[in-house]
């Protein structure tokens, strides 16, 4: 029997096409089966990384094809540039430069979703101007959320178009939790937990003896580290985070009132040394600190880990030794946990999310999610089989 079904057409424009936005545009590819049968096309119709934009002639009627999808994903895992695309399908490359333009034309004819997979803090101006002009957006990327609490406020004037899952634990459902908590009016009174994939990998992994140095290192050949690994170790990672928990319960902070523990020490951040250089020069010299560290600790009975602390207004972050057999200490690798406490969770039975924290499948599963979740948003555009 024929069953005609109702289909809806989201439109997606992709920034940032390093990991995990590439990972994104492979699950796209095959969850085509999976989303037909849900009523929904995915209809990827821009894609641009710091250099160049790549869309569609006629957004409105035509869309990037699969083939397309998986050559942009091949060229630029092979560090090539995007404008080698463009012979390979219908698209046309512009320079960055054109995007903020590019972008807000294309918002004034057509609802999308754009979709932030990068790691820049650039672009919170074109998110919020394509968002006022009626588009959603699903971040990866926590800067256009941890900056200014004004642009915070711009940004969720429009809260039913946003969603950002993956900017806390990856694609572990901590936000979606805590949303429907805050929802609920159940007071949340804290909210503990580590934070970093990286940091989590890094701290189970010296327990096991290896130098920090070369932890650090494998943590971003898997894809769990920020482009620049300082990101993680300075504990800037864990602060945005930590401050978008805090903004969405309610606190009007900035990232200055967090207290943020660093591992690596001021001469070898990213104003004085290369990336290059403290990854083959700086790192090392941070092994024996860390060991000696883990050898206190485990004389003890404790690990190390890298917490984040929600409590009585503050954020606070940085190393604890904590019990071998507690929920922290028995994390292991890249895996997150976030307890969260309240009236209906109360302690010692708080709610507990845990599992993987990092890792371009898990985020840009994360992201996938929510984009459909945004389906709402978007009308049904023509009736299908
Ligand atoms: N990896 C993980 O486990 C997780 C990552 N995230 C977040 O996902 C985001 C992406 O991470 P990841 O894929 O690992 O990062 P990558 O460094 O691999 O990729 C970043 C991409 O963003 C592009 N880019 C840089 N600046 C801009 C800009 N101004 N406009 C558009 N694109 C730009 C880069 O372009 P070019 O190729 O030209 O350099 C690159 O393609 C980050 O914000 C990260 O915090 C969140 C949760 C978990
Ligand atoms: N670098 C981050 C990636 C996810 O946000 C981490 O290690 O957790």
């Amino acid at each position: 029997m024929e069953r005609h079904r109702e289909m809806k057409n989201i439109p997606i424009i992709l920034m940032g096409c390093g990991g995990v936005g590439r990972q994104l545009l492979q699950h796209i590819v095959h969850c085509r089966t999976l989303h037909a049968n849900m009523g929904i096309h995915l209809r990827v119709v821009g894609v641009c990384d710091s250099k160049t934009v790549l869309v569609t002639p006629d957004v409105l009627s035509t869309e990037f094809d699969d083939a397309l999808l998986i050559n942009i994903c091949k060229t630029k895992s092979d560090r090539l540039s995007l404008e080698k695309c463009v012979n390979s399908g219908k698209c046309e490359a512009s320079p960055y430069s054109e995007f903020r333009r590019k972008l807000t034309d294309i918002a004034a004819r057509l609802g999308f979703v754009l979709v932030d997979c990068s790691a820049s803090s650039e672009t919170i101006e074109v998110i919020t101007q394509t968002v006022k002009l009626g588009c959603c957006t699903v971040l990866a990327n926590k800067k256009p959320l941890t900056g200014p609490m004004e642009e915070f406020d711009q940004l969720f004037l429009q809260t039913r178009r946003i969603r950002h899952e993956s900017t806390v634990g990856a694609g572990l459902p901590v936000i979606a939790s805590l949303n429907r908590i805050i929802s609920s009016g159940d007071e949340v009174t804290s909210i503990v937990g580590s934070l970093s994939g990286t940091l989590g990998y890094v701290m189970s992994e010296v327990e096991n003896g290896k130098p920090f140095s070369e932890v650090v290192k494998a943590a971003k050949d898997l894809g769990y580290t920020e482009p620049d690994p300082r990101d993680d170790l300075s504990g800037m990672d864990v602060a945005r985070k930590g401050l978008i928990l805090a903004r969405l319960l309610g606190q009007r902070i900035d990232m200055n009132t967090i207290k943020i523990e660093s591992l690596y020490p001021d001469k070898m951040g990213p104003g004085t040394m290369t990336l290059e250089d403290f990854l083959a020069n700086g790192l090392p010299l941070l092994d024996n600190d860390i060991k000696e560290r883990v050898k206190k600790a485990s004389s003890d009975g404790k690990v190390l880990r890298y917490v984040c602390i929600l409590q009585n207004s503050t954020c606070v972050i940085g190393i604890h030794e904590v019990p071998k057999d507690s929920a922290l200490g028995r994390l292991k690798g890249s895996d997150n946990v976030v307890e969260i406490c309240s009236r209906c969770y109360e302690p010692p039975n708080p709610l507990v999310i845990q599992g993987a924290g990092a890792g371009n499948d898990t985020t840009a599963a994360g992201v996938l999610a929510d984009i459909i979740d945004l389906q709402d948003q978007f009308p049904f555009t023509n009736t299908g089989k």
